[in-house]
């Protein structure tokens, strides 16, 4: 028996979840086919974003390995549970166990535990996410070779970890596991750590992370781990020398990738591209007729609440409102997790030298700000790069406490347009990191 539905979500993902409450809110019957119960309510809430703040912080407060993943636990199971009554309970809503593939534009076979069943769609929206991707390395299938999800399951603590890539995930578990007392090597095929950040704010970086201890080995590429009773072996190059690195763990955090096989998007004569993303156009429509592609799998950037936009857009475009397309999404922040933080929002200073603007560069220290010193964090640097002629701001990086807080009022200031001087003349709580912008807008303007 084919069952239908006006709309239905492929995948339990931030943008699908959103949407299905919001379209059964307004009556309309819905179904989120989830091919996991331990992913009701995607992968920020169980595999990503939350558990490992949660680790993260725990690991900050002194939290033993094991307590700090008791905690982690029971926050996403709560998290899940309320993910999944959320949808479930919703009146026109329904969520239905099982992997969903296509058979034709708006028809879907739908795989469960109970066994098979048809669904008919006026509406398809996919939203089935990335997973980790394993590079192609000898031994990379080994039993102590860890992806984020599933180190986030190891039980006992590693006394030393391997983690191959230094992208937002390996240095937010590098971080983690400095704090839990682990001995960390961060090995990346890059020669610098993150590439794309100017030189002070990079350097800063990586010399807060080796004052904790991180052995960093940028320019290294791994060659093959060797697994034996004692634990793994790391082989690796850098230039011309070989070495080796005995671990307990190995994390690879080299970077996401798609896993669209299972939903068999040829049936539905939806494209994809090079790397396994869906092809969208600028309303995130796919190749086939009412079918749309949001969150992390239509190759946009993948954060959580870059698919919550994707909702918005789906949103605009079924009541005609205005924001109805990616082109009108505005400049977002973003933030690497560690301690302090670094958030960063718009061009650096190298780009605004590339392009050839008249720009100046603002800059503070952290141990300037009073809340700094009360917080004992005095570690950082503050940048903002302003246009000489327009007075705004063109980007922003924040490497000290609280920016990933601090970033939303600059990211706020540079999507209302407004002059660098409203920042730097508010009247702000004392003592905050925020009242920093007074002084760092005011510093002497740096032109470089
Ligand atoms: C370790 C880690 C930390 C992160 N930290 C942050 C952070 O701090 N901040 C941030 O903004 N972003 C963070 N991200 C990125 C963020 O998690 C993702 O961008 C976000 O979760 C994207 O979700 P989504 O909407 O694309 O779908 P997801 O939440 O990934 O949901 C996809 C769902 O689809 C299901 N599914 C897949 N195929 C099928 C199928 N065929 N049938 C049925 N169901 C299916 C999956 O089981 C899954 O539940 C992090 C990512 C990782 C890996
Ligand atoms: N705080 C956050 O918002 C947050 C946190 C975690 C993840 N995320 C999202 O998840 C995505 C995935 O994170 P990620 O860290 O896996 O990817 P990433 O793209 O951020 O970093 C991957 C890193 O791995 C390196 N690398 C790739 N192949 C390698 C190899 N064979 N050997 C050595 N190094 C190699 C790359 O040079 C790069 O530095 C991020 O891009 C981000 O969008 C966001």
């Amino acid at each position: 028996m084919k069952k239908h539905y006006n709309n239905v979500v492929i995948g339990f993902g931030k943008a699908g979840k959103t949407l299905a409450t919001w379209l059964a809110a307004r009556g309309e019957e819905v179904a989120v086919i989830e091919k996991s119960k331990q992913m009701y309510g995607g992968s920020c809430i169980n595999i990503a974003c939350i558990p490992t703040k949660s680790l993260i912080v725990n690991a900050e407060k002194g939290t033993s390995y094991t307590d700090a993943h008791d905690i982690k636990d029971q926050l996403t199971g709560a998290l899940r549970e309320k993910n999944y009554k959320k949808v479930a309970d919703a009146e026109k809503a329904t969520v239905v166990d099982g992997s969903a593939s296509f058979i034709s534009p708006n028809t879907l076979r739908v795989v469960g535990h109970d066994g098979e069943q048809t669904i008919v769609a006026d509406r398809i929206f996919i939203n089935t996410g990335t997973k980790p991707m394993v590079p192609e390395i000898e031994g990379a299938d080994g039993s102590k070779i860890y992806t984020s999800t599933t180190l986030m399951e190891l039980e006992e603590k590693p006394q030393r970890l391997v983690i191959v890539g230094g992208g937002f995930i390996g240095l937010e578990f590098a971080d983690m596991y400095l704090k839990f007392g682990t001995d960390v090597y961060l090995l990346d095929s890059h020669e610098r750590l993150l590439p794309n950040e100017d030189a002070d704010i990079r350097e800063a970086i990586e010399s807060v992370l080796e004052e904790k201890g991180l052995h960093f080995l940028p320019g290294a590429k791994v060659e093959r781990f060797r697994e034996g009773q004692e634990g793994v072996a790391v082989d690796y190059k850098m230039g011309k020398q070989r070495d080796t690195i005995k671990a307990d763990a190995v994390l690879l955090a080299t970077g996401r990738t798609t896993e669209t096989e299972p939903l068999d998007l040829k049936a539905a004569g939806i494209e994809t591209d090079k790397k396994g993303y869906i092809v969208v156009d600028d309303q995130l429509r796919t190749s086939a007729e009412h079918v749309w592609a949001i969150g992390d799998i239509n190759g946009g950037p993948q954060f959580t609440y870059i698919s919550l936009d994707d909702f918005r857009i789906i949103k605009n475009q079924i009541i005609k409102g205005k924001y109805n397309s990616v082109k009108k999404r505005q400049p977002f922040a973003t933030t690497v997790f560690i301690t302090p933080p670094y958030a960063r929002i718009g061009m650096n200073e190298t780009e605004a030298k590339e392009q050839g603007l008249d720009f100046s560069v603002y800059m503070l220290s952290a141990d300037h700000i009073p809340k700094a010193a009360i917080l004992r964090e005095e570690r950082g640097i503050l940048k903002a790069i302003v246009d000489n002629e327009s007075g705004k701001i063109l980007g922003c990086m924040l490497y000290c406490a609280e920016a990933h807080e601090m970033i939303n009022t600059i990211q706020l200031a540079m999507n209302a347009n407004l002059r660098y001087e409203i920042l730097r003349d508010q009247i702000y709580t004392h003592p905050s990191m925020t009242e920093s912008f007074n002084e760092l807008f005011s510093s002497e303007a740096l032109n470089r």
